[in-house]
């Protein structure tokens, strides 16, 4: 985003790391059954630890859902929508779901960088010009936090809260 890394890291206020683990059980029918549903993280970066000998993760690119295939030793680094937003829409947060597996238990660690609750969060003035409109409106991270976990894991849907509704002009 053309920023040094301090400065990124100051509008955080305060780094926070949430940590959730995930244990998916072999399931009888994964063609039926999600180990979870579809949806983007609301963190700046996610950190990812995923087993090594079982395919789960899967992000949506271009309306396909595709397997991201473990890598031994490596960790997979996902944008959240705190990024999307401060962005402008540049760089989006991935949309992502697990799903599960007849034989192999999975297990994944998800280390989600936030910023502190108290923080505006909208679009940088430096990503905004002409060609670019602001296209997300300011949201305080502790309530757009606190929106996304109430509701239903839904795709993007929890990322509307934050989205500069098209001004309808009337004549
Ligand atoms: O198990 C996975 O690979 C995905 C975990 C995840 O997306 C999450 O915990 O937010
Ligand atoms: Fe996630």
């Amino acid at each position: 985003m053309g920023m040094e890394k301090h400065v990124l890291l100051g509008q955080h206020k305060e780094l926070i790391q949430c940590l959730r683990s995930n244990y998916y059980p072999p399931c009888m029918a994964p063609e039926k059954v999600l180990g979870l549903s579809p949806h983007s993280d609301t963190s700046t970066i996610t950190i990812l630890m995923q087993d090594d000998d079982v395919i789960g993760l899967e992000i949506r690119h271009k309306g396909n859902w595709v397997p991201v295939t473990p890598i031994s030793d490596a960790l997979v680094v996902n944008v959240g929508d705190t990024i999307e937003i401060w962005s402008n829409g540049k760089y989006k947060s991935v949309e992502h779901r697990a799903v599960t597996n007849k034989n192999k238990r999975r297990t994944s660690h998800a280390s989600f960088l936030i910023p502190r609750d108290d923080v505006e969060v909208e679009p940088f003035d430096h990503m905004i010009d002409a060609q670019n409109p602001k296209m997300y409106q300011k949201v305080l991270y502790g309530d757009y936090l606190r929106q996304s976990m109430k509701r239903k894991m839904d795709g993007k849907t929890h990322t509307d809260v934050a989205k500069i509704k098209e001004q309808v002009i009337e004549k």
